[in-house]
């Protein structure tokens, strides 16, 4: 059984909470080719984020260690982009220059008109805050806010108005199917709930792209798969780009594109 139809657009609401895991209903991702057409606004071309030519070295011990070598790749308008590849290869160090955390020793990084290669970290925070979302370990949940004051935080650091943050956080909480664990702390969630809180937290600002590093890794497969369909939804409804990294081959059927890391490297 789909997990969630394009087609249909049901309130992701719906969507999750109809395969709960205690409801005994079967999870199955919703293959990009099986998508069916959506009658929509025309999506463009043009990239969201290019990366040319990047290598990036640290210095380990007075010797350069060499972590990406010549990473060439496009997100372009509100596909699902994944990067894999084994633990070391270089996958959470990629993900950092494209979310302008860091920056590449060598080659070029553009997030829409930004040349995020050339910026200082000052101008490159204003842009993260207002454009980008992350679903990070280091961005995590705050332990003793509840969920819905998790995802107000956001939108209060990203400058949004006030006026709107009710109607805002009841929407997204809403958009990933928590609408009824508004008032829960993170402690009173599951792990693939708290997941989704951290998705709403990350899209409440309404973000071009949204970056995850393996936010599936600390869940069952029931629950990845749970996640997967919140991206899928959300791509739809809050019209994101999303690049994330993986270790989990089971959810690389819903991408759009597979970068394949090894060593520095896509292959
Ligand atoms: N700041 C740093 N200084 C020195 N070496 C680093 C630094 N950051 C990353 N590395 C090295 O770069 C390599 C790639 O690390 P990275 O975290 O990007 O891998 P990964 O593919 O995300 O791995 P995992 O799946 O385990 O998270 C590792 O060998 C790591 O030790």
């Amino acid at each position: 059984m789909a997990l969630w139809r394009r087609k249909k657009q049901a309130a992701p609401e719906e969507a999750v909470e109809e395969n709960d895991p205690g409801a005994g209903a079967g999870v199955a991702l919703q293959k990009k080719a099986e998508a069916p057409v959506m009658i929509d606004e025309p999506v463009s071309r043009e990239p969201v984020l290019t990366v040319r030519s990047v290598q990036r070295s640290f210095q380990v011990g007075g010797q350069p260690l060499h972590v990406l070598k010549d990473i060439n790749m496009e997100l372009r308008p509100r596909q699902l982009v994944m990067l894999r590849g084994r633990s070391g290869s270089g996958k959470t160090t990629l993900l950092n220059l494209i979310g302008g955390l860091d920056q590449p020793t060598q080659g070029e990084i553009h997030f829409q008109d930004y040349p995020f290669h050339k910026m200082n970290d000052h101008a490159r925070t204003n842009v993260r805050r207002k454009e980008m979302g992350f679903i990070f370990q280091a961005f995590a949940l705050m332990p003793l806010l509840s969920a819905y004051e998790n995802v107000e935080l956001s939108l209060r650091m990203a400058g949004v108005p006030r006026g709107i943050w009710k109607e805002r956080v009841t929407e997204c909480l809403g958009l990933v199917g928590l609408a009824k664990r508004m008032h829960h702390r993170p402690f009173e969630l599951s792990g693939g709930e708290q997941q989704r809180v951290a998705i709403a937290k990350a899209i409440a600002h309404r973000p071009k792209l949204l970056l995850a590093d393996e936010p599936t890794a600390e869940l069952d497969s029931q629950m990845a798969a749970q996640i997967m369909s919140v991206f899928q939804s959300i791509i739809e409804t809050e019209r994101v780009t999303i690049c994330m990294t993986t270790h989990d081959p089971t959810i690389l059927e819903v991408a759009d594109h597979v970068y394949e890391m090894v060593d520095g490297k896509f292959i």
